[in-house]
Parts: structure tokens; sequence; C-alpha cells
């Protein structure tokens, strides 16, 4: 039997989040003694899909049909199925996403499972199954027992420590899987797609740098985009500066907004609203600048720096050229 899990494509390229759903499915394999299997839909080249095999997997299932370029959850979900249903399954593994979250309920649906989404934790298998979830925006956890015979978990981002040094040289079979495909699944289809910008895509960048309303306003923003640069880093922002049009909107972070999960979060002129903080929560390490010592997103930093944007920020970006 195998541990079923479903990688997003980007370009042809397995997303970050992917492969962290890659080795967070080859963790449970070597507990539950299975082995590892992907599945891949969409366009991509075998070499890119073959790096899987570096996060645990032995074999990727590969479904290319031209009819499935598209991102399509209806039609995604029954390709899953199916490979379930190939595989034996009893576990499946995705990673948490709008595309993650929709084809898990729809395949949970076809295949009598039951599924957990937001899953902060390797699942405890002794005898019993619990997942860990986060819940209430990620402010508190809650401990789920699953007992349907298949389990879909949907896999929150950084849950798996993945050093990069560490990766194996193995690489994956890869193998082509043609899905029965239904016409019923494709009566609204993606013919289309154009992204918002050529910039990073915040839910997949390892540092992010964001500021709020302490930026003042557009014209300064200059020194906010040069910190990003020197670091390689996406941006951001809090809803207020989105909602005046300061930055576009697809920057806009939190509970409304993008949920991200960096190495990196730098949040600048931010006070650190709730709302806010819903959104960045999944950060591995926060730094937080505000020129006022009682702003509460100074509770959830794990590094402060009290003081004016505009004179720490070309500090920091002087360094992060020198780095
Ligand atoms: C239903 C609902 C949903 C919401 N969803 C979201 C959401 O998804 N995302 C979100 O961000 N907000 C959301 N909000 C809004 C949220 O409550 C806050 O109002 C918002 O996050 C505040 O944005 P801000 O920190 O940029 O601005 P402010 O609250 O105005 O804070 C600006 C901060 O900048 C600091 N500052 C000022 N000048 C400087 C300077 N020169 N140097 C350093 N620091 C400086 C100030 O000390 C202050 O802490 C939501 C609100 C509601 C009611």
């Amino acid at each position: 039997m195998s541990v079923l899990i479903y990688v997003e494509l980007d370009n042809g390229s397995i997303k970050k989040t992917s492969l962290e759903a890659v080795a967070y499915g080859a963790k449970v394999a070597e507990n539950t003694g299975d082995k590892a299997v992907v599945l891949a839909i969409g366009q991509a080249a075998s070499s890119e899909l073959e790096i899987a095999g570096k996060y645990g997997a032995s074999k990727v299932l590969h479904a290319s049909d031209e009819k499935l370029s598209h991102e399509n959850s209806l039609a995604y979900a029954d390709v899953l199925a199916q490979a379930a249903g190939q595989e034996g399954s009893k576990i499946i593994i995705l990673s948490k996403s709008g595309l993650g979250d929709a084809m898990a309920a729809r395949a949970a649906a076809k295949l009598k499972a039951g599924v957990v989404s937001g899953v902060t934790a390797l699942p405890e298998i002794n005898g019993s199954f619990k997942v860990t979830r986060g819940i209430f925006t990620g402010k508190a956890f809650a401990t789920t027992e699953m007992k349907s015979d298949i389990k879909i978990l949907v896999v929150k981002k950084n849950v798996i420590e993945i050093d990069e040094n560490d990766v194996a040289s193995a690489s994956a079979v890869i193998e082509t899987f043609s899905p029965q495909l239904r016409d019923a699944d494709f009566q609204a289809s993606v013919v289309n797609v154009e992204k918002a910008s050529s910039e990073l895509s915040l839910t997949e960048a390892q540092v992010i740098v964001s500021g709020g309303r302490g930026m003042k306003g557009p014209e300064h923003w200059q020194p906010l985009l040069d910190l990003a640069r020197a670091l390689g880093a996406a941006t951001g922002c809090s809803k207020p500066v989105s909602d005046l049009d300061w930055r576009p909107h697809h920057e806009h972070i939190g509970q409304t907004g993008i949920k991200v999960a960096p190495n990196l979060y730098i949040a600048c002129g931010i006070s650190g609203a709730i709302q806010h903080l819903a959104g960045v929560n999944g950060s591995k390490c926060i730094v937080v600048i505000n020129k006022d010592p009682e702003a509460p997103f100074f509770k959830a930093a794990d590094y402060g720096i009290v003081g004016d944007v505009f004179e720490i920020l070309p500090k920091l970006t002087e360094a992060a050229k020198n780095m």
C-alpha cells in the first residue's frame, strides 16, 4: 500500500509547499510501513518531477492530459480518487491551499473518506489515528481522531522542517497516469490564466517584507522595496494599506487576505492587530519594526526593533547587501 501525496505545480515545477507535503507524507509512510507515492497533475518535465524522490517519494504518477493543463478542482479530485484506488492508498496528503482544500473535500466525498484540514503535526498512530490541526485562525489547536478507512490530511505550511542540505540524492520513478476524465467535470473550465504580477508569490515566498500604515503613503514605499530586493523577498501589506490603494490588493495579508508562512516575515509600521496576525502566525521568524514600543505586534515577534522605519530600513538594506 502507499501514502498518496498530491503535489501542485507552478510553471512545470513542484511548489515548495508541495515538497513539504512530500516530506511529510514520506514520514507518515515510514511510520506506517508504506511507500510514499506522489500524484502530479498538469504539464511538467520528468526532470522536475523526479525531485520528489529527494523528499522521500519512491514513485510519481503523472497525469498530463492536455485537458488537465489548468487547475480544475472537480477533475483533479476525480484524478486523485482514481490514483488512490489504483495505489490502494488509505492515507492521502495535500498541502493547504484553495485548490488543496477544494480537492480534499471532493475526493473525500468520492472515496467516503474522512478529511482534516489545517494539520499542524505528524499524526499519532498507535492503535488510533489522531491528527492535530489549527483552529480559530491558528490561535488554538484541536486533536481529531480519524476513524474512517481512508484518511485525507490537508497539511499547513512549515509543519515539517526541510533542510535543503539534508535532502537525499534519490530520484523518484515517473509513471504516466491516464485517468478516466468525465465531461461533467469540464463544463466550466479555465481557458487562460494571467498572473496578477510577475513578482514572487506571497504564498511561496521564503522571505516577506510587509508594510502598514506606518509607512505613511505609497510615495514612501521605496525603502521597503529596496530591502525586499536586497533579500530576494516578496512584498506584502496590511489591509488598510491595500484599502487605501497604497499597494495592490493581492499584497493584502491577514484574516481577510492572504495567509502566509515564510521563513522570515519583516513587518514595517504594522500595529499587529489580531486580524493581521491571523495571516502571519505560520511564519517561522517574525521581525517587527515599529516606533511604538507598546505595539501589539511585538508580543508575536521573535525580534523587535523599536524605531522609525525610515531610519531602520536603509540600514537593514545596507546590511543585507553586504551579506
Ligand atoms: C473583519 C475585519 C477583518 C480584517 N482583516 C484584516 C486583514 O486581513 N489584514 C489586516 O492587516 N488587517 C485587517 N483588519 C484591520 C485590522 O483590524 C487593523 O485595523 C489593521 O491591521 C491595521 O493596519 P496597520 O497596522 O497597517 O495600521 P495602524 O493600526 O494604523 O498601525 C500603524 C502602525 O505603524 C506604527 N508607525 C507609525 N509610524 C511609524 C514609523 N515612522 N516607524 C515605525 N512604525 C511606525 C504605529 O506605531 C502603528 O503601530 C481587519 C479588520 C476587521 C474588522
